[in-house]
């Protein structure tokens, strides 16, 4: 295994093991707290541009299962684990992390202290890094503090789909997902529900007139949902057609819905990621899975129709809406959960309720 280096903004450089595949990423450094779902982490569109760091010390003892993929391929920029493992259980094939990202495409480095830069990122916030196999990482410290901000990339057009995809299901409401980098838990579970068409992210409000739709749902995604390709797009879409339908958002989607009435959003220090996060909603704890860096901003509801009726029991953070008058509501955290506990599961079938009682 070759030396490689975690290079961050603050001028840490953390010496490392590296594993997948060899070459040098730029990433946005964030972190997850999960103890199992490293597959599901590292193949959600919503971490596109992100070089994730795990603090959970083995990553990689049960292998790959095709199963739990969230898309068709790892989405991270980079993975940096305490300890890649080695030799896998066989339970699932026994394809090992260090192949995985090798296949993918994907750099890793481990034997790195993990909790250490996680604990300097806590304080200080996400920080700009980089993944090098290059025996001299202290020449790529200022191309790491001079490159661009996460946020003014449109990371979404790089996983939405491109085209209109139709899934059949005779019988069933007709849902549009507008597909902002959806995971493959989330359209499962609509699938099943739903008869779904899902568009791409920039989809015209136009394509709603010629349709036959009966609900909307709205898909988590990477990056920043104020990002003026995003405003110019889907929240146009969204705003032109909020009236008109039931909608249901997830993460991303909670932000989408939020501005495209009138609420706004803000960068998080370091987010919550991981699956043990407790929010409150109708005198209900709930544990949830959550992967976000951004929040709706609960004083900018004011005014929406909204109210901010799930909350995070850790820090206050708004955690899911739902409009006073219309069939619209939206999630901040995850659940389908994949990995993670499926306490809020029952929102699926919520919302399809809403589509049966609307049309
Ligand atoms: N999982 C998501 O949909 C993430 C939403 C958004 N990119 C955030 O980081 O908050």
């Amino acid at each position: 295994m070759a030396r490689c280096f975690l290079i961050l903004e603050n001028g840490t450089i953390a010496e490392g093991t590296g594993f997948g595949f060899e070459k040098t990423i730029f990433g946005e450094v964030v972190f997850n707290t999960g103890m199992s779902g490293y597959q599901e982490s590292l193949t959600d569109p919503s971490y596109k541009g992100q070089i994730l760091v795990m603090s959970h010390p083995l990553i990689g003892d049960y292998g790959i299962n095709p199963r739990y993929s969230e898309s068709d391929s790892v989405q991270v920029a980079g993975y940096a684990v305490r300890e890649a493992c080695k030799d896998p259980s066989k339970m699932y094939g026994g394809k090992s992390l260090d192949e995985y990202l090798k296949e993918n495409k994907v750099p890793g480095i481990s034997e790195i202290d993990t909790r250490s830069i996680i604990l300097d990122i806590r304080s200080s916030g996400v920080l700009k890094g980089a993944i090098t196999f290059d025996d001299d990482p202290e020449k790529l410290l200022d191309e790491v503090c001079k490159m661009p901000a996460y946020a003014s990339k449109n990371w979404v057009e790089e996983v939405s789909t491109k085209k209109v995809v139709r899934y059949e299901n005779k019988g069933a409401k007709k849902l549009a997902v507008i597909d902002c980098g959806v995971k493959n838990s989330i359209l499962s579970e609509l699938k099943k529900r739903f008869e779904v068409i899902m568009v791409p992210y920039n989809v015209d409000k136009s394509f709603f007139r010629n349709e036959d739709i009966d609900g909307v749902f709205l898909s988590n995604g990477p990056g920043d949902p104020a990002h003026p390709a995003i405003q110019e797009s889907t929240i146009q879409t969204v705003k032109a057609i909020k009236e008109d339908y039931p909608i249901m958002g997830i993460c991303y989607g909670t932000q989408l819905l939020a501005r495209a009435f009138g609420g706004t959003t803000y960068k998080m220090k370091f987010g919550h990621r991981g699956s043990n996060q407790p929010i409150k909603h109708n005198g209900k704890v709930y544990i949830t899975s959550q992967n976000h860096g951004y929040a709706v901003d609960k004083e900018s509801l004011e005014g929406t129709g909204f109210v901010a009726d799930h909350i995070n029991v850790n820090d206050g953070t708004v955690e899911g809406i739902t409009h006073k008058e219309l069939p619209v509501f939206a999630v901040q955290y995850h659940p389908e959960a994949a990995a993670g506990p499926h306490d809020t599961m029952f929102l699926f079938d919520e919302f399809k309720k809403k589509l049966e009682e609307s049309r």
